[in-house]
C-alpha cells in the first residue's frame, strides 16, 4: 500500500503538464487497479461548471477544456458531500454528473470510479477512473485510489496555476507585441515639411540615422524634436527595436536612479519585484532624453558614466547588464551658457554633441504651415471621427501664416484642434484664435486678401504671386518678397519652382 502511494504520487507529481501528470498516473495504477481511461475535472463553484481539463488513456493523455453545466441535483450533491470517498458507477452515461463529460471522451459505455478531489474545505475538482467492462472494479480499488485524493489535487491545482500562468504569459507577450507595433506607429508619424523648411535638417537626419553616434537635438519647445529623434530612429538599423522617450524634467531626483536603471526586488520598501529602467527597455533601440538640460548635477555624472561604459547596474542589484543603445538627446535650453553657469557638465555636453542638428522655430519656416494645418486637419478629423472634413478658409490660411507661433508646431496643432471642436460648418475658423496677438508684417503696403474659395496651394500661390508683384520680382535681400513674407529667400525659391511660379523679374515688372 505505502509503495503503491510512493509510486503515483511521484507519477502525478512528476509534471506539470497535467496530461503528461495523468497519463503517467494511469501507467502506475494500472498495476494496481483495472483502469483502461481516466479523466481529470475541474469543479467552478461560483459558475457550477465542470470543465474536463485532461483525459488519458494507455496510449497517452490529452488536454483539453471541456466545459459543462452540471444539472442542480448533482451541484447540490457535491456541495454537500464535500468528502473525499469514491464511489462507483456500472455506466459513466447513466449518472447526471458525468453523463455529458464521458460524451466528450467516448467513455458513456465505461464503469467507473468517481472520486471528488478536495484540499482543506475546498472542493477542487473530481477525478473519473473507467474501465472497458462493467462490474470490474471492487471495493478495494476504491480504497486504494482515496489514498491518492491529496496528491491528486495538490497535482491538480499545481497544474492549473501553471495553465494560468502561461495564460497570463501569452497574454503579456501579446500585448507587447501590440504596444510595440503602436509604439512603431506613432514613432513613425509623418514628418512634414521635410522638402521645404525642415529640407536641411532632414539632410541632417539622412547624414546620421545609419551610424550609431549620440545626436542632440536643439530646438526651441513644440519644435518637433521627438519628431525628428522618432524620424532618426526610423532610419536606423535599430527600427526594429524600442524607442524609449524619457523626460528628464519630469521625474523627482529621488526616483531618477530607479527610473534610469530600474531596480532589483527588495532594494527599497516597496520594490515588491524586479522593474526594468529605460537604459534596459531600450536594448538594441534607441533611448530619447527629452529635456537633458533638466538633469540634476548628480543625475548628470551617472549619465556620463552610462555613456562611456555602456553598462548600467540596477538599483540594489550586483548584476551588470550590457546596452546596445543610440542616446539621442534634446533640450530648448542653451547648454553653452549652462556650462558657463556651471549648471550642465562639460564632459557630458561633449559626450552628446557629436552630432546637433538645430530644429528651426515654426515662424523661420512659415511655408510649412499650409501644409501642417491640413495634415491636423486630416489627423485630428480622423481621431475624432468626423464624418465630414472642414475645408480651411483661405482668409485664416494667411493669417496663420503671419502669426508667430512661440509654441511652434505644438501649438497650431491644438489651434486646428480647437477649431476643429468649435467648426460648425463646412469652413474651418479660427474665430476665437489670439489673432490680434499676431505681429503686424514688416511692411506697409496692402497685401492682397485672396478668394475664399480656392484651393490652399492656388491661394499661396497668388499671394506668393501678389508679394512678388509688389516687389517688382525681388526675392533677395531688403524689401524682397522673403522679407515680407517672414521666409528663408532660398525656402521661398524651393515654394515657387514647387508652385510652378516664375521668377522672372521682368514678368512682375510688366504685370
Ligand atoms: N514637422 C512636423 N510634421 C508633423 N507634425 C509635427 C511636426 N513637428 C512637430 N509635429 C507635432 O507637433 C507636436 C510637438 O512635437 P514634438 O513633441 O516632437 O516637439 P518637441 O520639440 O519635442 O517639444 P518639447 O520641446 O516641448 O518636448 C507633436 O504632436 C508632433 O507630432
Amino acid at each position: 500500500m505505502e509503495f503503491f502511494f510512493r509510486e503515483a504520487t511521484l507519477a502525478i507529481c512528476g509534471s506539470l503538464d497535467i496530461e503528461e501528470a495523468l497519463w503517467q498516473c494511469l501507467l502506475c495504477i494500472r498495476k494496481y487497479i483495472p483502469a483502461d481511461m481516466l479523466s481529470l475535472h475541474i469543479y467552478e463553484q461560483e459558475t457550477g461548471l465542470l470543465e474536463t481539463v485532461a483525459y488519458t488513456t494507455e496510449s497517452g493523455g490529452v488536454e483539453c477544456s471541456f466545459k459543462n453545466t452540471l444539472p442542480v441535483n448533482v451541484i447540490k450533491d457535491l456541495e454537500e458531500r464535500r468528502s473525499i470517498g469514491a464511489w462507483m458507477v456500472d455506466r459513466l452515461g447513466d449518472h447526471d454528473g458525468t453523463r455529458e463529460a464521458a460524451a466528450y471522451f467516448n467513455g458513456t459505455e465505461m464503469a467507473g470510479i468517481i472520486m471528488d478531489l478536495v484540499l482543506g474545505k475546498k472542493l477542487m475538482g473530481v477525478i473519473v477512473v473507467a474501465g472497458k467492462d462493467p462490474k470490474r472494479f471492487l471495493p478495494n480499488h476504491l480504497n486504494l485510489l482515496e489514498l491518492l485524493n491529496k496528491p491528486i489535487a495538490v497535482a491538480l491545482t499545481n497544474s492549473m496555476r501553471h495553465r494560468e500562468l502561461k495564460r497570463l504569459k501569452d497574454l503579456l507577450a501579446d500585448d507587447s507585441r501590440y504596444f510595440q507595433n503602436e509604439l512603431r506607429r506613432r514613432v513613425g508619424q509623418d514628418v512634414i515639411g521635410t522638402e521645404l523648411g525642415l529640407y536641411s535638417t532632414m539632410e541632417m537626419v539622412r547624414k546620421v540615422a545609419p551610424i550609431n553616434s549620440p545626436v542632440l537635438l536643439l530646438g526651441e519647445t513644440g519644435v518637433g524634436k521627438e519628431l525628428i529623434a522618432g524620424a532618426i530612429h526610423n532610419s536606423s538599423s535599430r527600427k526594429t527595436g524600442p524607442m524609449i522617450s524619457f523626460n528628464c524634467g519630469a521625474i523627482p531626483p529621488t526616483l531618477m536612479d530607479s527610473e534610469l536603471f530600474g531596480y532589483e526586488k527588495g532594494a527599497f520598501t516597496g520594490a515588491t519585484s524586479q522593474k526594468r529602467g529605460v537604459f534596459e527597455r531600450a536594448q538594441h533601440g534607441t533611448i530619447f532624453l527629452d529635456e537633458i538640460g533638466e538633469l540634476a548635477p548628480d543625475a548628470q555624472i551617472r549619465l556620463l558614466r552610462v555613456l562611456q561604459q555602456k553598462e548600467i547596474q540596477r538599483v540594489g542589484g550586483v548584476e551588470i547588464v550590457k546596452l546596445d543603445i543610440r542616446v539621442i538627446a534634446a533640450t530648448h535650453r542653451d547648454l553653452k551658457d549652462m556650462m558657463g553657469e556651471k549648471k550642465f557638465r562639460k564632459d557630458l555636453f561633449f559626450r552628446l554633441n557629436v552630432f546637433p542638428i538645430t530644429i528651426p522655430p515654426l515662424r523661420e519656416r512659415k511655408e510649412d504651415i499650409p501644409a501642417l494645418v491640413q495634415h491636423f486637419i486630416l489627423e485630428k478629423a480622423r481621431e475624432m471621427k468626423l464624418r465630414k472634413i472642414p475645408q480651411l478658409m483661405p482668409d485664416d490660411a494667411t493669417r496663420l501664416m503671419d502669426y508667430e507661433w512661440p509654441g511652434n508646431i505644438r501649438e497650431l496643432e491644438n489651434a486646428v484642434e480647437r477649431a476643429l471642436i468649435l467648426n460648425k460648418g463646412q469652413f474651418l475658423t479660427f474665430e476665437d484664435f489670439p489673432f490680434n496677438q499676431m505681429k503686424e508684417p514688416s511692411y506697409t503696403g496692402e497685401l492682397p486678401t485672396p478668394s475664399l474659395t480656392l484651393p490652399l496651394d492656388t491661394v499661396i500661390s497668388k499671394y506668393i504671386q501678389d508679394t512678388l508683384a509688389i516687389t517688382k520680382g525681388k526675392i533677395y535681400g531688403k524689401g524682397g518678397a522673403a522679407e515680407l513674407l517672414s521666409v528663408n529667400p532660398s525656402t521661398l525659391r524651393h515654394r515657387m519652382k514647387k508652385l510652378g511660379i516664375t521668377s522672372k523679374k521682368t514678368y512682375y515688372q510688366s504685370h
